[in-house]
């Protein structure tokens, strides 16, 4: 597998370097030059002889950019690339619905947190109780008022978190219950606060360091290559387990 890596430079993408450094898997960094026009981009593509998969943490920029040239490439250049994995967070609606277009082009996996403890927060959110009820209707039919709290360092530039966004729909908690702080160095607290009249609970997930999501990011690139699928919009559960 080779990794066309976007956001290299970044806190993210310099732990990602060094992650595949140490797997010994090959990847080639795709600088904010690389996306300025087709010529530039194929100049990148001819370096790289072999199929690649292209992993995106960077801006939203960024992901516009590669969708462009995406869109834009010949198919038999297209060929080369094996999929689009996203980690970046804070697209607008007109970015989205230009993912989603792209998607008919390549394989396309959109994923807000890369660790598994967020998956399986999602998976807890969306799972049924023994009546049949998602965890957020059995706590408001025992009169839980449901919130969302999400904490990060001060240089992220999105709020709320697309994690937040991604935990929210899931439990079906509205937008307006999430609030966000920046403080610091602290690299991604969600937490789900449940509050009745006597008692509270709180569901938390802790990342306690910032090469989790490298590792989470690189393991889900290499099941995608694996498993080639078509293009189209790729649920990220088919791929969380190798
Ligand atoms: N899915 C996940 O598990 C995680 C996602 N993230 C997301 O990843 C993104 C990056 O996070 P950080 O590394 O903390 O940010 P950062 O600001 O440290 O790095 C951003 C990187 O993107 C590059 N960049 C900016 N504009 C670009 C463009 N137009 N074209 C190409 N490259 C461009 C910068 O040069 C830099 O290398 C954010 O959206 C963040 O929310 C961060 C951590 C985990
Ligand atoms: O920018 C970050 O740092 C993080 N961004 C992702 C998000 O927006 O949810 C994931 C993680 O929380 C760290």
């Amino acid at each position: 597998m080779h990794i066309g890596l976007i956001g290299a430079s970044g806190r993210l993408g310099t732990l990602v370097c060094e992650n595949l450094v140490q797997q010994k898997l090959t990847f080639t960094k795709i600088a904010r030059e690389d996306l300025q026009n087709i010529p530039s981009f194929m100049q990148l593509l001819q370096h790289v002889s072999e199929s690649m998969i292209i992993l995106d943490i960077s801006l939203p920029v960024g992901t516009e950019n590669i969708c462009n040239i995406i869109n834009n490439l010949e198919e038999k250049n297209l060929k080369q690339i094996k999929g689009l994995v996203i980690g970046t967070t804070g697209h607008n609606d007109r970015q989205k619905q230009l993912l989603l277009s792209t998607s008919q082009k390549i394989p396309i996996c959109m994923v807000s947190n890369f660790s598994k403890g967020v998956y399986l927060f999602e998976e807890i959110l969306k799972a049924k109780t023994s009546q049949g009820l998602t965890v957020t209707e059995l706590a408001r039919a025992l009169g839980f008022d449901m919130a969302m709290t999400e904490i990060h360092h001060t240089l992220k530039k999105d709020a709320p978190s697309g994690t937040a966004i991604t935990l929210a729909e899931a439990g079906k908690i509205p937008a307006k219950q999430i609030s966000s702080v920046r403080v610091g160095k602290v690299v991604g607290d969600h937490s789900i606060h449940l509050s009745a009249d006597s008692e509270s609970l709180e569901i938390k997930h802790t990342a306690h360091a910032r090469k989790l999501f490298a590792e989470g990011a690189i393991e889900l690139c290499k099941n995608i290559y694996t498993q080639a699928p078509k293009p189209g919009f790729l649920r990220k559960e088919d791929f969380f387990i190798s």
